[in-house]
Parts: C-alpha cells; sequence; structure tokens
C-alpha cells in the first residue's frame, strides 16, 4: 500500500471515530437552564451554549478547566506573488515569540487559563525548542499561483498532524480546545478555499489580511483567480482543494477539528484562517458541525460570508484580525460563564417558586 493510501485509510478511520452528539443531554440542559432564576432564554446564546456542551459532552455541567489552544504554524509560497504586507521570515519569528510567551496570544491564554501549544507544520525555516512540536510535512507550501501547493499525501499528513496532536492533549487531559495559527500569506490561501468550498467570489472572498494597499487588493484577488485557474480543484474533493489552493496550518486545523469531534471535546473556532480550515473539516466529516463554536467575527473582509455559509454565529466582533487564536481564547471566557451559571444559580424550588 502506499503512503498516500495509508493516510487516506487513518482520516476515514478518523471521520468514522466522530462520536454522535448527545442530543437527550443537550435537552436536559435546557431544561435545567429553564428552572434556573431567570426568565426562560434570558441569558440568550449562553444557554445555547451550555446546552451544546452538554450535548457534546454527555455531561450537565462537564468540567473544562484543562483548556488549550492549538497555534499552528506554516508558510506560504504564494507569498513571492506580493500578497501580505509583511515578508515570510515573520513567520518563524512569530513562533519564536509564541514559545516565549510574549504574542497577544499567550497574554490572552494566561488570562483564561489555557495553555498555548504551538506546532510547526510547515514553516520555511529549522525551528528547534523544546515546546515546540515539530511536524513539518515541508518547508513551506509551493506557489498556488503556479502549481499545486503541495502533493495530496502532504496535504493528508498535515490534517493527520492535527489529530494527533488534539488526540494526545485531550490523553493528557485538555477537554477544551481552541484554533490558532501564524502563516504570513495563508489569508490568499484562506480565501481561495472560502472561493472553492463556500462558493465566494475570489472578490468577495479577498481581504486584506495583515494589511496591503488597495491596489495590492487588487492584485490579490487576481492572484487567487489564477490559483483557482491553474490548479482546478475539485470541490468535491476537500483534501483535493486544501492541497492544491491551502495551506499546511490550514490543513492541519481541520485535522484538530476533527480530533476533537473524535475525542468528544468542543473546540472554539478563531478567525477567518480557523474557518476556512472548519469548512475543510466539515467538507471531510458533517458529524463536527456540532463540535464548533464560532468566537469571534473577524475584521477580514470574507469573514462574514464564510460563516454565514458555514452556518455559525460569532459569540463576538471586536474589529480583531490578528489571528494566533486570540478571538477564540477570549471566547472560553463565555464557555466557563456558560457552564458556571448552569452549576452555581439557584433554581426556582431552591428559592420557594415552585411553577414558575
Ligand atoms: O484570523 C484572522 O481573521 C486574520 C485576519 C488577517 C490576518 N491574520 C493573520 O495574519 C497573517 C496572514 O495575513 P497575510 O496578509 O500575510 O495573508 C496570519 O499569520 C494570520 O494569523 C489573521
Ligand atoms: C507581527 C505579526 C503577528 C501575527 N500574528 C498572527 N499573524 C501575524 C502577522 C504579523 C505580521
Amino acid at each position: 500500500m502506499t503512503t498516500e493510501n495509508r493516510y487516506e485509510e487513518q482520516l476515514q478511520a478518523a471521520i468514522d471515530g466522530i462520536r454522535p452528539f448527545n442530543e437527550a443531554y443537550a435537552r436536559r440542559a435546557r431544561q435545567h437552564s429553564d428552572g434556573l432564576t431567570k426568565p426562560p432564554g434570558s441569558l440568550g446564546r449562553l444557554e445555547d451554549l451550555a446546552a451544546q456542551l452538554a450535548g457534546i459532552t454527555g455531561e450537565l455541567w462537564p468540567e473544562l478547566s484543562r483548556k488549550a489552544v492549538i497555534v499552528m504554524a506554516a508558510d506560504h509560497g504564494v507569498c513571492e506573488e506580493g500578497v501580505s504586507a509583511f515578508p515570510s521570515s515573520v513567520t518563524p519569528l512569530m513562533v519564536h515569540n509564541f514559545l516565549a510567551g510574549g504574542a497577544a496570544v499567550n497574554v490572552l491564554a494566561r488570562q483564561a487559563g489555557a495553555e498555548v501549544v504551538c506546532v510547526d507544520v510547515g514553516v520555511a525555516a529549522e525551528l528547534e525548542h523544546p515546546m515546540l512540536l515539530s511536524r513539518k510535512v515541508m518547508m513551506g507550501t509551493h506557489n498556488m499561483a503556479k502549481g499545486a501547493a503541495m502533493n495530496r499525501e502532504q496535504a493528508l499528513q498535515a490534517i493527520l498532524t492535527g489529530i494527533e496532536v488534539v488526540s494526545s492533549q485531550a490523553e493528557q487531559g485538555v477537554r477544551l480546545f481552541a484554533t490558532g495559527e501564524m502563516g504570513i500569506g495563508n489569508t490568499t490561501a484562506s480565501a481561495a478555499i472560502a472561493s472553492v468550498l463556500a462558493e465566494l467570489s475570489p472578490e468577495q472572498a479577498v481581504g486584506r489580511g495583515t494589511g496591503i494597499s488597495d491596489e495590492a487588493l487588487a492584485h490579490k484577488v487576481k492572484v487567487v483567480q489564477r490559483a483557482i485557474a491553474v490548479n482546478d480543484p475539485d470541490r468535491n474533493d476537500p483534501v483535493d482543494v486544501v492541497a492544491k489552493v491551502g495551506g499546511l496550518e490550514i490543513a492541519g486545523l481541520a485535522g484538530v477539528y476533527i480530533g476533537a469531534a473524535m475525542r468528544g471535546c468542543p473546540v472554539v473556532v478563531d478567525g477567518f484562517i480557523s474557518s476556512a480550515a472548519a469548512l475543510v473539516a466539515l467538507k471531510l466529516a458533517e458529524g463536527v458541525r456540532p463540535y464548533l463554536i464560532a468566537s469571534h467575527l473577524s475584521h477580514e473582509q470574507g469573514h462574514r460570508l464564510l460563516l454565514e455559509k458555514l452556518g455559525l454565529q460569532p459569540m463576538v466582533q471586536l474589529g480583531m484580525r490578528l489571528g494566533e487564536g486570540t478571538g477564540a481564547v477570549l471566547a472560553f471566557h463565555y464557555v466557563e460563564a456558560a457552564l458556571r451559571l448552569m452549576q452555581e444559580m439557584a433554581t426556582f424550588q431552591d428559592i420557594g417558586l415552585e411553577n414558575s
């Protein structure tokens, strides 16, 4: 059997292993929240979140205090087309920053009591650090405007890496995940994926990323159009799409969603890139859907339409467009709030009001 076939089989086995959502527990959580000392439904999305968490875990108020953001890092050959405001050399510098604890995501993770797990799935520089998970599939992708970003085997390897990282974290006791990424050029790859898999036009999907000019934005649209024309990705085959016009960190994050669903763990989706990865995961395995929690609406132009296509509703809009998992880690506070309300609020029965 070829390596590629072996990877295909491993991915299929993971997809087949996704745990079904427990509707009965979601209903029980709703009954419980209706009995709490508030008008029914008055805690809005927090009540939906509590019901979702119960359905995911099969527990009324699950213990989710061990939490981690998985930050997948990789580089993009398409950067040679001039699609980002920053050079690819920033990617390894930011990986060092994550490992030293100095990036925005580190600050927000410390505040939320979460671990930052940094994975090199394809940074175009040699990286070594005791805290870095070195899972390099290749030294950055090829330029998708000229040919496939990677081959199918590499895309499968990156997806399996995401599944493996989440499984190992879950085995170490982590129960709540967030997705994050670092990769100069990855809004171009994400826009191409959104164009093909969510059927957005490149004009709708392409945004300013790290902050490009009007002129560079028009050029970035053309680069995405060219990448799709040159590679002709098969929209019915998400692995083909992420291989030809995607990125290693995006494939890795698709694996993170599948791995979380296998392990019965909720996973909070960050911004535009993390949402493009969620789209790949959902096209691979619809069973991932109930495990996804959208966090924020990114300032990146295509994010609103992409979330609509995904059927996900973000909790907040803060004008953020950083990535790294920053928006998702902020949303850990809402997850914890939903659980604490369920667990700590008095019921009508407690205060002597039986039939509210
Ligand atoms: O998460 C988002 O919505 C988001 C929006 C714009 C930019 N980013 C981050 O910026 C980098 C990609 O931007 P660019 O312009 O290089 O494609 C990458 O490291 C992302 O984490 C992230
Ligand atoms: C400095 C910097 C930090 C980032 N974090 C995520 N993407 C980024 C892009 C840049 C340029």
